[in-house]
């Protein structure tokens, strides 16, 4: 069963009463990167590629097609026997721009990350909501012990 709105609002911080939706809780964005060096993933273990963070001009994003990881400006708290899922905006997609998620593992707790990708130019002023975090409630084993826990938090 998914969780209401007031209950995912208890775990994100800040948040404010314009934030909350009937379902879920919606994130702001706080920073945007390119990514300037190549990754890696092998089969045991990962590598972040290096990142170059754009600056906001006037306080906002004017980004060009392209991919670009961003930053949600809230820290998120993922509760034992629940997953998470953050979807897109849909003005975001209502304006030929997407934002790819992953799973969100109970006990992650972090200020997390997505992959937006610009189809058509737009503008996005810093703070704005982006995203929307839902919580299901769902069977696990373990809680999350990777190296993104406690994430700029
Ligand atoms: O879109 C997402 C989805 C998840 N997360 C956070 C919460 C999640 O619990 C954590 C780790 O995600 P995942 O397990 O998918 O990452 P991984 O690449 O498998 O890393 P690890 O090896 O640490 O598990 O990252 C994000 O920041 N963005």
């Amino acid at each position: 069963m998914f969780r209401s709105g007031s209950f995912v609002a208890d775990r994100i911080d800040p948040t404010t009463a314009a934030q909350q939706q009937p379902n879920g809780v919606d994130l702001t964005l706080s920073a945007v990167f390119e990514q300037a060096s190549p990754g890696r993933i092998d089969q045991d273990g990962k590598s972040i590629g290096d990142r170059q963070e754009l600056s906001a001009d006037d306080g906002v994003f004017r980004l060009q097609p392209g991919g670009y990881i961003v930053q949600y400006g809230e820290t998120i708290s993922i509760p034992e026997e629940h997953v998470g899922f953050v979807y897109p905006r849909s003005s975001l997609l209502r304006n030929s721009c997407m934002l790819n998620t992953a799973v969100w593992d109970a006990g992650y707790e972090g200020k997390g990350e997505g992959l937006l990708e610009v189809h058509h130019e737009i503008e996005i002023e810093a703070g704005a909501r982006i995203a929307q975090l839902v919580l299901a409630g769902a069977d696990h084993e373990g809680t999350y012990d990777g190296s993104y826990q406690g994430e700029r938090i």
